[in-house]
């Protein structure tokens, strides 16, 4: 083991063989990675390889000549001794994939000192999780869960060794209840195999149950809720899978699977939603009234169908056009969060979630302080909307990969609200098609976006029942309106959909809890491939 001056951190140098060539192999502590160089002259080299040591999964003792390819003369002069690294590989498009190298030399000895000056550091790596509690939805998405997970998922746990805890849901709430009685401060973190409803469910019980155990009542809508440091886990197997899209950038089984193994943290806004101090849910990817409630609504009815329900109800949804009255206030976030038409979008290490982090630890050593929303105006729109969006985060889908907002951030205690005005069908088709493209979804005049960190909404129907100018007739006969009955206006309220689940109450008070629970994710990374990503595709070309 090579002494670096100054105190630094030591580094590992050998010679050892990969493949059918010798390489000049580095464990460099400093740099905090693992290096593989051609030692022949410039010309005549491969390229130089490396890992970094906290996208290591595992390494193992490796049984040489039983599994190895012939690697010519050396095999015939001496036992070899060899030991395997498996490494995270990045592949195209965010997708992870897990990748090994078997490095072999004559020296037993050298061998041992490498398997276990790598196990000292994997050890080291004190943010990965070893016990899980997983909770797996058989019937989510096309109902593959159970498969995914047995077949895809487990052996990399197991090959990580990370012990699990597992139990499949027998009915809806089931994992919400569970975690209200096990003893989850025993687990590293809790994984949903499922969609987005699934991991709500997860999400509820653990942030519900870090309020119990420190006696916050939920039904405060001014509370300030105690953060959840249990992280959550994605393995995607669900209808739309949002949550995992827009955090990991892609939803892949395996790939969610290394970033829980590799322990990413990735903190996350969450909505609370109440109607008249009564608490209601959380949310983290969308509140929709109008369009996606609608959508939601009539999907329910045709689960059997699968992830296809959702375009079914969605082109129904489309065809009836329903716009819905009703009033919003809202309190703006502070110009430093950005705004929702930023051209740049948050990215692992995002600045503006960074600055909210160091905010909100400031915020919590000051407690008691009194909170900033008290004096802030309210601002107040009163119209007709085919759509009511907020989204705490993009809401990037397969659907749709840039999402509903593609500005918004993860953890910077905001959420977009998103207003979309009556306006014609023609009109409504372009603006879900900018979904789907490059274009501006929020560059049309019948399309309002703002950044808030909390709203209330009233629909018209419940302002005239409070106000009890309600006629007998509309209540009687109060599905469209008497006025213009060919018009679309529709004097039923609309649904909520509030992460895939409907909501019983239209008017709704929200307010965005800055980084209330993490995630085992690290935010989309940027597009470019990057160093050792590259270096490692060319190990492959090499093996
Ligand atoms: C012409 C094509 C336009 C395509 C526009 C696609 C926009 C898609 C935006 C998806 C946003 C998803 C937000 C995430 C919501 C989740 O918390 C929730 C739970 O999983 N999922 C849904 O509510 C499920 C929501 C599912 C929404 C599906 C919307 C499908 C719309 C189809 C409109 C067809 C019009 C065709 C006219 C010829
Ligand atoms: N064993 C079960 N039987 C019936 N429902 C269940 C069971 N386990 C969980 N659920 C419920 O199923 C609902 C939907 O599951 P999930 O989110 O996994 O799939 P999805 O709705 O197809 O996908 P998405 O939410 O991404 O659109 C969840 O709200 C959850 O409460
Ligand atoms: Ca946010």
């Amino acid at each position: 083991m090579e002494r670096l001056p100054g105190g630094r951190r030591p580094r590992l140098v050998s010679s050892l063989g990969l493949g059918r060539r010798s390489w000049e192999v580095t464990l460099d502590e400093e740099r905090g990675r693992l290096a593989w160089r051609d030692p022949r002259p410039p010309r005549r080299a491969g390229e130089n390889c490396f890992v970094p040591i906290s996208e290591i999964i595992a390494v193992e003792e490796t049984e040489f000549n039983k599994k190895q390819r012939n690697i010519g003369r050396w095999q015939k002069m001496a036992k070899l001794h060899a030991f395997t690294v498996h490494y995270v590989k990045k592949a195209r498009n965010h997708r992870w994939r897990c990748s090994a190298a078997t490095f072999w030399c004559v020296d037993e000895h050298l061998c041992n000192q490498w398997t276990q000056a790598l196990k000292e550091l994997l050890e080291m790596q004190k943010s990965r999780p070893k016990q899980l509690l997983v909770y797996i939805n058989p019937f989510g998405g096309k109902r593959q869960g159970k498969r995914i997970y047995e077949q895809k998922v487990a052996p990399l746990f197991s090959l990580a060794s990370i012990s699990t805890d597992v139990v499949v849901t027998e009915h809806a709430n089931h994992a919400k209840d569970n975690l209200f009685e096990v003893n989850i401060y025993k687990y590293d973190g809790v994984v949903c195999v499922g969609g987005d409803g699934m991991f709500s469910e997860v999400m509820h019980g653990l942030i519900g149950r870090m309020q119990k155990d420190s006696g916050i009542d939920q039904n405060n809508p001014k509370a300030s809720l105690v953060q959840c440091n249990i992280r959550i886990g994605i393995i995607p197997a669900g209808s739309t899978d949002c949550i995992c899209y827009s955090t990991v950038g892609i939803s892949d089984p395996v790939t969610s699977a290394l970033h829980i193994i590799v322990g990413d943290c990735q903190p996350l806004d969450v909505s609370s939603v109440h109607h008249n101090n009564t608490f209601l849910k959380y949310s983290v990817s969308l509140l929709g009234y109008g369009f996606y409630g609608d959508i939601l609504k009539d999907s329910e009815k045709k689960r059997w169908m699968g992830p296809m329900r959702y375009d079914y109800s969605g082109f129904k949804t489309f065809l009836s056009h329903h716009y819905y009255e009703g009033t919003i206030a809202y309190q703006p976030a502070k110009h430093r969060h950005g705004s929702p038409r930023d051209k740049v979008s948050c990215r692992t290490g995002c600045y503006i979630c960074k600055q909210s982090e160091k905010q909100l630890a400031e915020q919590n050593k000051e407690h008691g302080l009194k909170k900033e929303e008290g004096e802030e105006e309210w601002k107040v729109i009163k119209g007709k909307f085919l759509a009511i969006n907020a989204v705490n985060m993009s809401c990037a889908c397969p659907r749709s990969p840039k999402g509903l907002s593609p500005a918004a951030h993860l953890a910077d205690g905001s959420a977009d609200l998103i207003l979309v005005r009556k306006c014609s069908r023609f009109d409504f088709l372009r603006y879900l098609v900018r979904h789907t493209n490059q274009d501006d979804q929020f560059d049309f005049p019948f399309v309002d976006v703002y950044r808030v960190k909390c709203f209330q909404f009233t629909s018209k129907l419940s302002e005239d029942n409070e106000s009890n100018v309600m006629d007998v007739g509309k209540k009687r006969f109060g599905q469209f309106c008497r006025d213009h009955p060919a018009c679309c206006c529709n004097i039923v309220n609309s649904t909520w959909n509030c992460d895939g689940e409907t909501l019983d109450s239209s008017a709704i008070e929200v307010r965005v809890h800055c980084q209330l629970m993490k995630l085992f994710a690290r935010g989309i990374e940027e597009d470019c491939k990057d160093e050792a990503a590259h270096s490692q595709s060319s190990i492959e070309q090499l093996l």
